[in-house]
């Protein structure tokens, strides 16, 4: 199957956004979830996709990797139609947890070589890729716990492994879903190093939060959405880095002078 022109292909290697999406709108069981969104990041961007509960935000980075279909709009990867892009193993995502592992009868090791899959040749792992594996593993800070079983992990050590996964392929662009939810303080410092450790490579970033936290600091572009549209497009808000929970609504001195029309639109 072609993966883009050779023309999609050698404009996406120069400039082109990693992600891009144009007035995409989706719906989910006939509801319009997704109403006209556009939203860019460029190489080596950190953007926070941020929004009250139900917004859209897991629904617009399950667009972006094919996981709910768009009624119309476009997104591009790389500079290719979404449609078209074969190239996932420079694509990261980790997904919002559910549970614990719950039952998975897989070693910690199992687990993040399955990320590394679609690298591997003909579904072999070779020493390189069992290299990147355990660098994977090093990099969230689980080596030692690589023979282990997933289910003996607590919830913050999973979504550990889950990163590593999505680090295996060596990605270019890492799609996360809310990586910080109910991860133990001491997990969230060894994922924001992480996430530090990616940047610092050139990897792009969309991310899904409910707050900024200890990744404020590497925050480039803030997009928020209210009722599957996009609200802000810009710095992230400063107030958000402590309070941005679904619900929470005090007021902070703002230089921005549309501080006030984000803050409500994101409590509300
Ligand atoms: N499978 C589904 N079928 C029908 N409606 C759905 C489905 N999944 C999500 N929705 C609805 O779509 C809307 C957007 O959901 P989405 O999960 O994208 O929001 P979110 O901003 O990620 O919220 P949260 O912060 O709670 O994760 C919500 O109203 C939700 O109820």
């Amino acid at each position: 199957m072609q993966e883009g022109t050779v023309d999609e292909i050698h404009k996406g290697a120069v400039d082109e956004p990693v992600i891009s999406l144009r007035t995409v709108r989706a719906e989910l069981g006939a509801k319009p979830v997704l109403r006209g969104i556009d939203l860019t990041v460029r190489r080596g961007e950190v953007v926070a996709l941020l929004g009250a509960n139900g917004s859209g935000k897991s629904t617009t980075v399950r667009a972006v990797i094919g996981q709910v279909p768009v009624v119309s709009g476009e997104i591009d990867l790389f500079g290719v139609p979404r449609r078209r892009f074969r190239q996932w193993s420079r694509v990261g995502y980790v997904p919002q947890r559910t549970t614990a592992a719950g039952g998975v009868p897989a070693t910690v090791t199992e687990v993040v070589a399955s990320g590394r899959l679609s690298r591997a040749r003909f579904g072999l792992l070779r020493k390189a890729d069992r290299e990147a594996v355990r660098h994977a593993l090093e990099l969230v800070g689980l080596a030692d716990r690589a023979k282990d079983p997933v289910d003996a992990l607590s919830g913050g050590q999973h979504q550990r492994v889950l990163i590593a996964r999505a680090l295996a392929s060596e990605p270019e662009l890492l799609i996360m879903d809310e990586p910080m939810a109910g991860v133990d303080l001491a997990s969230q410092e060894v994922l924001a190093d992480t996430l530090r450790e990616q940047v610092s490579r050139g990897v792009s970033v969309l991310l899904v939060l409910h707050e900024l936290g200890p990744l404020e600091p590497l925050i480039d572009r803030a997009v928020v959405l209210r009722d599957g549209c996009v609200l802000h497009d810009g710095p992230p808000p400063k107030a958000l880095g402590q309070h941005a929970l679904p619900g929470h609504d005090h007021v902070h001195p703002h230089d921005d002078a549309d501080a006030d029309h984000l803050r409500t639109g994101l409590l509300s």
